[in-house]
């Protein structure tokens, strides 16, 4: 059922093929003079050719020399590069902030420039737009504030959002990244300033999915903070109110999905950062009325999924012993229950068996072990709490080391959003693990919520670990020539793609079946020999490569279910009738790239 195909060697070269053909068509601008200069979405800088000068009333408002694209990008990379050496020896946080700063201020000044910079180097930049920088800028966002980017809107906006939504400039978007800061990363309720994390992932759809910049949306739905330390910041910028909850609260969300879907109704909702609950109600309420899907639940379970399936491969075996896999999951939240669900799923499918597919899962919570004698036990955890009477040796609450030590898990999975909870204690009783191959997933972020280091883990837990994190980690070295290799298990490997094939094949929903093909892509993708090193992941640096299989794989699947509407001209019979490879090309031609383009007509 998991149809390995290889795509290794040909990857890069393949990108900058397709690339090729992706050359904008003239864009006509309105605006004229300074405008456009305070326009990052059209500005060029110095960059703008002396007709455009001419044209759009720009001539006096430049220095007189014209410089390159390659000239702009090489200034770039050169005044960051003396930041990095300037801040040499600087506390982390310090440089990191130092960093996004530069970074941020291209964004807000030129926005193809600062795409083409992020793209090109998106293996050392991601670490600052995305986790785990994001997560300290947003814990810092009242202070850092200098310009608003995306929309908010508030508690106190109810019964306005239908007008509101057409105070955002752009005629068309495609994509929209909304979170109301109840759960952002590991930190907790940050309130309004989790606005960060809509800006990274959508940065991230711009890098990696290449969808149009000018068509994306941050949103942030501001209901109020239960962190007091917020309310009582007095350059808090978010409503100073308790958050809302039950009906009041659903009312706001209803609201601004209605006035959304009204405006753009092909436009694709992202849930992102929501605390638990709301978390599985907003899908459960949305996901047959709009096309949208929470990325924490649906595209953490995809890449895990995708990492669990290499880790069998990485043990020598073939996927149908995934089944046998002893798999221990910490943290029964969103993110948590996500991943059970779609791997529980997967040995049900592989199996033909449901009722016993949950039995090699091991779930805790900040109680420990959950189990059926669970007092309130949430109804999202009850499919994975174990009988008591088949767990010989372990008990309701059972902690972690027990659990470990009884259970001789194959697989660790953190997710919990606590730093260090695979200590050292844990992570050596894994080394009597059942498996030749033992696989930690420190799956929280950012890094000092990781359930271990990777230092940690491979000192600890032994060399022969397979390891990932979900925030990066340089990859550990061993001694003796020999190296540890860190992956990246995070969703930046599924959401671009699920957004991006949703968008392109026009989907009304984003079903199971779509998701499922986005996982069954991702874990295929690597070949055998990578597998065999303890790679499960691509390289960051071919992420476009990767979004676009994903992309195309999430298109056949919506096509397959008969949701796939068509996009532009390209109608569903065209979709339908498209082989694999043209997918694979049509999701490529779909992707914008950053280069000028002209902003006037030739004469
Ligand atoms: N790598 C990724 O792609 C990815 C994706 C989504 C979420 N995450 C991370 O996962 C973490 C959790 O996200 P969530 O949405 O599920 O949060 P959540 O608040 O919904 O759930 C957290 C869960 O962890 C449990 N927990 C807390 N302390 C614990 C402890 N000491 N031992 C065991 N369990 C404990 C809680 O009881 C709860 O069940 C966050 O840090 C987030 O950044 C990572
Ligand atoms: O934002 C990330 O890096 C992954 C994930 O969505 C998270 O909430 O931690
Ligand atoms: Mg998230």
């Amino acid at each position: 059922m998991w149809n390995l195909t290889r795509f290794a060697s040909s990857r890069l070269s393949r990108t900058r093929r397709l690339f090729s053909s992706v050359i904008p068509g003239p864009c006509i601008v309105h605006k004229r003079g300074t405008d456009i200069l305070h326009d990052p979405w059209f500005n060029k800088d110095t960059g703008f050719p002396l007709t455009e000068r001419d044209r759009l009333g720009l001539r006096g408002l430049l220095p007189p020399r014209v410089i390159s694209f390659e000239q702009q990008y090489d200034r770039f990379m050169e005044s960051y590069h003396s930041l990095e050496k300037n801040t040499k020896g600087q506390p982390d946080s310090v440089v990191a902030l130092a960093k996004w700063r530069i970074l941020n201020r291209l964004h807000d000044r030129n926005e193809t420039l600062y795409y083409r910079v992020l793209m090109d180097n998106i293996k050392d930049f991601a670490p600052i737009i995305y986790t785990p920088t994001v997560g300290l800028v947003s814990q810092n966002y009242s202070g850092l504030f200098r310009r608003p980017r995306g929309m908010y809107f508030s508690a106190k906006d109810k019964g306005e959002m239908m007008s509101m939504i057409y105070n955002w400039p752009a005629q068309h978007v495609d994509m929209i990244v909304l979170t109301d800061g109840s759960r952002i990363l590991g930190l907790g309720d940050l309130g309004v300033q989790g606005i960060g994390i809509p800006i990274g992932k959508l940065d991230m759809y711009v890098a990696a999915a290449g969808i149009n910049p000018q068509r994306v949306l941050p949103v942030m739905l501001d209901v109020g903070t239960n962190n007091q330390k917020l309310l009582e910041d007095r350059l808090y910028l978010g409503l100073r109110q308790p958050r809302l909850e039950g009906e009041e609260y659903l009312e706001i969300v209803d609201e601004f999905m209605e006035a959304v879907f009204t405006r753009w109704p092909k436009a694709i909702v992202q849930f992102e950062d929501f605390q638990m609950k709301w978390a599985f109600e907003t899908l459960d309420r949305y996901r047959k009325k709009f096309c949208m899907f929470n990325d924490d639940i649906q595209g953490t379970a995809g890449v895990a999924l995708a990492g669990l399936l290499g880790t069998v491969r990485a043990q020598g075996r073939t996927l149908a012993d995934f089944p046998d896999q002893r798999i221990v999951v910490v943290g029964a939240g969103s993110a948590g229950l996500g991943v059970l669900s779609m791997a529980v799923q997967a040995v049900a499918r592989m199996t033909g068996k449901n009722e016993t597919a949950a039995q090699n899962f091991f779930l805790l919570d900040k109680d420990g072990l959950i189990t059926k004698e669970r007092k309130n036990l949430d109804p999202a955890a009850a499919p994975f709490a174990k009988d008591p009477g088949q767990i010989v040796g372990l008990r309701e609450g059972a902690s972690l080391l027990e659990v470990v030590k009884k259970v001789k898990p194959d697989v660790l999975l953190g997710l919990s959003g606590v730093g260090g909870v695979f200590s050292e204690e844990v992570l050596k009783a894994l080394r009597e693990s059942g498996s030749t191959r033992p696989a930690i997933f420190a799956m929280s972020n950012p890094t000092m919520n990781a359930e271990c280091t990777a230092a940690d883990a491979f000192k600890h837990a032994g060399e022969n670990i397979v390891f990932a994190s979900g925030s990066p980690f340089e990859n550990v070295n061993l001694g003796n020539g020999k190296v540890g290799y860190v992956n990246q298990a995070n969703n930046m490997y599924m959401f671009p793609g699920i957004g991006l094939g949703s968008l392109v094949s026009g989907a009304r929903f984003i079903t199971d079946g779509m998701l499922q093909a986005a996982a069954e892509c991702l874990a295929s993708y690597m070949s055998d020999e990578e597998i065999q090193k303890g790679i499960l992941y691509p390289s960051i640096d071919s992420i476009r490569h990767i979004t676009a299989e994903v992309g195309a794989s999430v298109l056949r699947a919506a096509v397959a279910e008969e949701l796939a509407e068509g996009h532009g001209d390209v109608g569903p019979k065209e979709l339908a009738h498209m082989s694999k490879e043209e997918t694979v090309g049509y999701v490529f031609r779909n992707m914008w790239y950053p280069i000028y383009s002209p902003l006037v007509q030739e004469k």
